[in-house]
């Protein structure tokens, strides 16, 4: 196999999550990164995940094949100037920026398209920085790749083929198209969650009821409110136009479900929750992508001190291994259910089986 030089600015997590997908699947690719943070990279030199670690961009970019930018994106763009003077005329330039247009504006401006695919995995956390990265957070997630107009379709294979082997699902889109989409799936819902989440902050009784009877509806719209707000600010400003738009949309919507009840219109309240539960209901029961299979099983579990190490090792002891271990909770369960996430399917059968014959409560899902 031919072995490839990749190199990384920023190594959070999403730039840390590809670049150890990159070690576990080609581990003899040479991997190097600059980072603002000198500790992300002796950890990332430390745990073995970059051979690298560059204190500015360097000459050591020079004769990479890919290099990836993974800075939150107004830091990123700064740095085509830069590369232009050590990329090689092959090297695919790449980002994995939840904004698109304005990178390839910046590309066709520098006269940098014929090395330039943008990138933005479809996966993600409220979690950030390298030490929260994972091979597995893009597993099986789309990818979403636009290539910039000029580069040639052989690179584009190339590439596309490249993202496959991390286990990430490649899809092609136009820069602009893939704007307006994110705004609505991923820009609109990240404001929803953090104004409801000042709403109730704004809002909450002096002994702060609000924030402490809050329960898992809140929790479960509002999780991605803990997101990096550096991050969220400079998505905002620089897919201005589409998430304005979106949002202007978004509103008439409220408008609409506001008169609805200050009619009591029966109907179009049942119309509201019906249609959204049948197309929410049609949704694939995953986070990453509709492909993604999860071996998950959940059981209840007795409120006791050793509740999940007694599961824990009637699977062990049965040579079944755990993946995954936590309590959710989740609306859609009793409180506090656990759930079990496995390698398999089979693994996942069996745990169901075997926690069911000793009397534990497991859920279908
Ligand atoms: N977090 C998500 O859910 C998610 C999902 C898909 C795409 N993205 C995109 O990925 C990019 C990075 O996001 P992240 O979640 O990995 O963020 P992160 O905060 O986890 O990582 C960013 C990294 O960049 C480094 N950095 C910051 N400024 C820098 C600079 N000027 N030069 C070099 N390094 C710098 C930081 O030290 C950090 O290691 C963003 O453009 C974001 O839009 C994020
Ligand atoms: O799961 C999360 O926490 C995310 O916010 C991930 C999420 C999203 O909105 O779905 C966030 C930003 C990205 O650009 C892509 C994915």
């Amino acid at each position: 196999m031919m072995t490839k030089k990749i190199g990384f600015i920023g190594l959070g997590l999403i730039g840390g999550s590809i670049a150890k997908a990159i070690r576990q699947y080609h581990p003899d690719y040479e991997l190097l990164a600059f980072d603002k943070s000198k500790e992300t990279l002796a950890l990332a030199v430390q745990e073995g995940t970059i051979q690298t670690s560059c204190s500015t961009i360097d000459g050591n970019f020079e004769g990479c094949s890919y290099i990836f930018l993974c800075a939150p994106i107004a830091y990123n763009t700064p740095y085509l100037t830069q590369l232009k003077d050590f990329i090689h005329p092959d090297c695919i330039l790449t980002d994995v920026g939840s904004v698109k247009t304005s990178i390839h504006e910046e590309v066709i401006r520098l006269g940098m398209e014929e090395n330039f695919i943008g990138g933005h995995p479809m996966a993600g956390s409220e979690k950030s920085g390298y030490p929260n990265s994972k091979p597995v957070l893009i597993e099986n997630a789309y990818y979403i790749l636009t290539p910039s107009a000029k580069v040639p379709d052989k690179k584009v294979y190339e590439y596309r083929n490249f993202v496959e082997s991390l286990k990430s699902l490649p899809i092609i889109l136009d820069y602009k198209e893939h704007d307006y989409i994110t705004g609505t799936i991923s820009h609109l819902p990240h404001i929803i969650a953090s104004s409801l989440v000042n709403f109730v902050r704004e809002t909450d009784t002096k002994d702060e009821l609000m924030k402490n009877l809050a329960a898992g509806g809140f929790k479960d719209i509002t999780r991605i409110a803990s997101s990096s707000p550096i991050m969220w600010q400079q998505i905002c400003l620089k897919n201005q136009e589409n998430i304005s738009r979106i949002l202007g949309d978004y509103i008439e919507v409220l408008k609409k479900a506001r008169e609805s009840i200050d009619e009591g219109s029966e109907k179009n309240l049942f119309t509201l929750f019906e249609s959204s539960k049948d197309y929410r209901d049609s949704m694939p029961n995953s986070s990453a992508g509709p492909i993604k299979k999860s071996f998950a099983v959940y059981c209840d579990i007795i409120d006791e001190a050793g509740g999940i190490a007694t599961i824990a090792t009637i699977l062990a002891s049965n040579n079944i291994s755990i993946k995954n271990i936590g309590i959710v909770h989740n609306r859609e369960f009793e409180e506090g259910v656990l759930r079990i996430e496995f390698y398999n399917e089979s693994a996942a059968a069996k745990a169901a089986e075997l926690l069911q014959k000793y009397r534990y409560i497991v859920y279908e899902v």
